[in-house]
This record gives C-alpha cells, structure tokens and sequence, in this order.
C-alpha cells in the first residue's frame, strides 16, 4: 500500500494466527505507523517480541489500549468480554473496536454493552485461516483474497465503517457487510459443521479398535488426511465457537442428521439412484464454486481466483 498509514496505533489484544498475521501485514504495507501487543500469557507475549511483531508489549491490555485508534479482539470468543470488560475505560474516543472472532452474536452481546461513548464498535471476522495457533502460525498474506464479513449496527459512523473497510481491503480481503444472526447461520453451515464433522469422524476413527492409529497415519494419503488436517484446530476456539452459536450450529446439525439418515437409508434398500443423484448434485456444486473463480482444484481453498476445472472420469 502507497499513501499515509490509515491507523497511527493498532492494539491487538491475544496474538494467535489472526493477531500475529493482522500484524505482520499492517507492517509489511505500512497501513498503522505503531503496533502494541496484548496476550494472557507472559510466554505468548515474550514470543510475540522475539518474533518483532509490534512496538509495544504488556500483560495489561488496559495499558496496550491507551492512544490506540484501531483495537481489535484477536482472543477466543468466550474471552471478548472479559477483555471488552478489563480495557473499556482504557479506550480512547473515537477510536474503531473491532474483533476478528468466529461467531458474532454472541461478541455483539457480550461486547456492546462495555463500549463507552465516543467508541466505535464494529466487529468483524475474516473468513481465512488454517488450523495452526499462536504467535508462529501467522503469516502476512493470510487474508489477501479471502472474505472479510464485517457486521456493523445500524446506526454506525459511517466514516469508521469505511476506515475499517479500507483497513481489511488493503490486508488483501473483500469486504462484505452482514447482520450478525444471518452470519452465525450462514457460517455454522459453511465452517462450523465441518469442523463438527472432522473432530466427529476423527474421534470415531481413533475409538473404532480396528483402526489403530499407525493405520490412520499409514492411510492418511486418503479423504480422511482432508478431515485429519481440520480436526487439529485449536480446541479452545472451537470450545468457544459451539458455545457461542449454539443454535445455529444446532439446526444445522439436526438438519446433517436427518440427511445422513436418508443416505443411511438409501444404502440399507440399495437405492443406488438417490446415492447417484445426491453425489452429481454435490459434485456439480464444487463444479460452480471453481468456475466462479472462488476456488482453485488446490489445496489452497477458498482464494479468489481462477482455477482450473474439475478432471470428470464421466
Ligand atoms: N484460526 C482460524 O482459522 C480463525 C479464522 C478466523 C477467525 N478466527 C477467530 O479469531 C480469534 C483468534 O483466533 P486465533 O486462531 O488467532 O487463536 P490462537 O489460539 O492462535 O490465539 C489466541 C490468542 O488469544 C490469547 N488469549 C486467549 N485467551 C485470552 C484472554 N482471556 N485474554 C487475553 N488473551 C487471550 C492467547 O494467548 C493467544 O495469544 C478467535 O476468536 C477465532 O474464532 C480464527
Ligand atoms: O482453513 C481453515 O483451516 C479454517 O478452518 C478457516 C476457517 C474456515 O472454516 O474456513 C475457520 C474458522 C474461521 O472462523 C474462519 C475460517
């Protein structure tokens, strides 16, 4: 990025994958002039100076928050209030409080209320990551090309809506605005259902006696390295996340069971015409996303761009 830093201080509260790479990218294009760092632990906070990721560091995220323009929550989903709690008296006026966190009901609750006056909250998730945590984990291109889904109340400033959207679109990210309900359902279908899935279907394997796990390592090149890479994701995030979007993930999980059960069916009665018509369908899906050039055949997912078309053994 050419041009001024859009932000004289940046405060990162918990630096994790996200708050590590919101780091390194802002310094890398130059969109804050100062980064100050706050974590729980004094290790974490320690391996966040060595690996230089800001300019100031402290254990009391009160203190990290002071002066800053731009805080954002990189922290569990069950840690936004306390934290929202511990720096609110901190926050200087005027300055934009967002959060990267997963689900965003639950952060608008448990957040709004500790936002003083003068402080513009507007939480936001970027839809990009891996299953890799803390400070190491980060790396600076993480969002470019990703969907970055910010979830402003109605009645926002809109310059500080606009100044946070500048600051996700020059992190590399597209900017999409959503209610916060609408997001939580729309993201326990597309991201939380598949991690339920992958720790479900781990765990199964891992119980099942004649799947020992130097089989699991030795078949790994199979489907299931696919489900193995997701169900490593940090259990504290994912703890945070199914407790925080509790219904959603719960309709979608009753709505799962009710169309594996119809599959169970269909392969109880040998219906091999549902299973037939059922796996087109789901193919022609993924044929859709990579010809809306929103996915390469890569294992690099989710990247916005063009990518080459599905081999078909047809
Ligand atoms: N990992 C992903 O793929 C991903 C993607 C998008 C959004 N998110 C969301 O971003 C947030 C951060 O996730 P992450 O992957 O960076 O997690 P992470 O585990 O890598 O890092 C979390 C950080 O928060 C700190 N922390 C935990 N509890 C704290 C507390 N009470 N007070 C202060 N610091 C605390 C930890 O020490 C660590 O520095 C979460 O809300 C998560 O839902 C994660
Ligand atoms: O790629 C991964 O490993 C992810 O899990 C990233 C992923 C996702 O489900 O897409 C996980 C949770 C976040 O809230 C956003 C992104």
């Amino acid at each position: 990025m050419t041009g001024a830093p859009l932000f004289n201080r940046m405060a990162l509260i918990g630096i994790g994958l996200i708050g590590s790479s919101l780091a390194q990218v802002a310094r890398q294009r130059g969109l804050v002039n100062e980064i100050s760092i706050s974590t729980r632990s004094p290790a974490t906070l320690q391996r966040a100076e060595e690996l230089g990721l800001g300019d100031y560091y402290a254990l009391d995220a009160a203190a990290a928050v002071e002066d800053a323009d731009l805080v954002i929550l990189c922290v569990p989903v069950g840690a936004n209030e306390a934290v929202a709690k511990w720096i609110a008296p901190s926050l200087k006026k005027g300055a934009i409080l967002s959060d990267a966190g997963s689900t965003k009901e639950s952060v608008v609750e448990q957040v709004s209320p500790h936002v003083p006056d003068g402080v513009h909250f507007i939480p936001g998730h970027p839809i990009a990551g891996t299953e890799h945590s803390g400070p190491d984990a980060g790396f600076s291109t993480l969002f470019d090309q990703r969907w970055c889904i910010l979830t402003p109340p109605d009645d926002v400033d809109q310059e500080a809506l606009q100044k946070l959207k500048t600051f996700w679109e020059s992190c590399g990210s597209d900017v999409d605005l959503m209610e916060p309900k609408h997001h939580d359902l729309v993201l326990a279908i597309v991201s939380h259902l598949p991690h339920l899935i992958a720790y479900n279907i781990v765990g199964t394997a891992d119980d099942l006696a004649t799947v020992t796990k130097s089989q699991v390592i030795k078949y790994s090149a199979s489907g299931f390295r696919d489900f193995t890479r997701l169900a490593a994701s940090d259990p504290t995030m994912w703890r945070d996340v199914c407790l925080n979007n509790k219904e959603a993930i719960l309709e979608m999980l009753a709505r799962f069971s009710e169309d594996l059960s119809a599959m169970q069916r269909a392969i109880r009665w040998g219906d091999g015409q549902m299973l037939f018509d059922l796996f087109t369908r789901t193919r022609s899906i993924r044929r859709s996303i990579i010809e809306a050039g929103q996915e390469t055949d890569a294992p690099d997912f989710g990247r916005h761009v063009a990518g080459s078309p599905v081999s078909s053994n047809d």
